[in-house]
């Protein structure tokens, strides 16, 4: 099990001084108002950003020691900017996670194939292998750019709002599976039920820092929703899970 520790990171203008650690195998949830930081905490968590202080700790070592290759074994990533911009088949796109996995000549075993074709059939999404990437609609996409980051059989997830585009259930199945890998995963997300229900422990962020951190019926109380959400909610258990869910009041 491999834990992620981001330790004081800031980022000049954006983040000052953000500390989450996720346990090996566990499964946190980053949340929090539009521009507070989120998707730029992931950014130094998968190299895209290079903070300006702090440190990111991948399994005990700081980024900066491991090589891309090295980190790219270890930990994949969904991102907001996983743009595919050529026009590659569906079966491509999903063979780039193999990459980091291969050496100079040796390219795509039988193995890699079928781990594609496994991640692709878990996402749902075997019948769009032949398609060109491009030709998808915005879930297809989301669901084939997760597949690869299966591809990429890492032991670190980082995803940033892994359920964009997805319908409800396309949703609930993709969580479900995150939750199941049994990995350490570190996930931005923005539907709040969806992220009491699958994770173990959340983070609020707000305006560059975290805010709170604890458990999603310790971190989601009407205060909180009220002094960082800036929305009056109601906390209700779930009538079967028992999972802490919220009723907004309406704005009428
Ligand atoms: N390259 C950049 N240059 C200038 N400002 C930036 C840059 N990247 C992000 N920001 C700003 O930093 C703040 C945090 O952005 P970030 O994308 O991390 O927020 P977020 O919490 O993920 O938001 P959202 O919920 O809207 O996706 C925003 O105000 C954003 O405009």
């Amino acid at each position: 099990m491999v834990d992620v520790e981001v330790d004081g990171v800031t980022v000049a203008g954006i983040l000052r001084g953000v500390t989450v650690s996720v346990g090996g195998g566990e499964v946190h949830g980053i949340v929090g108002p539009n521009g507070s930081g989120k998707s730029t905490t992931l950014r130094c968590v998968y190299r895209a950003l290079q903070p300006t202080g702090g440190v990111v700790r991948l399994g005990g070592r700081p980024l900066a020691e491991l090589t891309v290759r090295e980190s790219a074994r270890e930990m994949a990533a969904l991102t907001q900017d996983s743009h595919v911009e050529f026009d590659f088949t569906v079966a491509e796109v999903v063979a780039m996670g193999r990459l980091p996995h291969q050496t100079g000549f040796d390219g795509e075993t039988r193995e890699d194939r079928e781990i594609c074709a496994s991640a692709l059939s878990r996402m749902d999404a075997a019948h769009l292998s032949g398609r060109s990437f491009l030709s998808l609609s915005g879930g297809e996409r989301q669901r084939v750019l997760i597949a690869r980051a299966l591809a990429q059989e890492p032991n670190v997830l980082v995803l940033d709002e892994p359920t964009n585009h997805l319908d409800i259930s396309h949703q609930l199945a993709v969580l479900a599976l995150v939750r199941g890998l049994g990995i350490t995963v570190l996930t931005v997300l923005h539907d709040l039920n969806l992220a009491a229900a699958y994770c173990d422990r959340l983070h609020v962020m707000d305006d560059g820092l975290v805010v709170v951190s604890g458990k999603p019926e310790d971190v989601l109380t009407p205060d909180v929703l009220l002094e960082v959400f800036r929305v009056k909610a109601h906390v209700v258990p779930h009538p079967v899970s028992g999972v802490p869910q919220l009723l907004f009041e309406h704005r009428l």
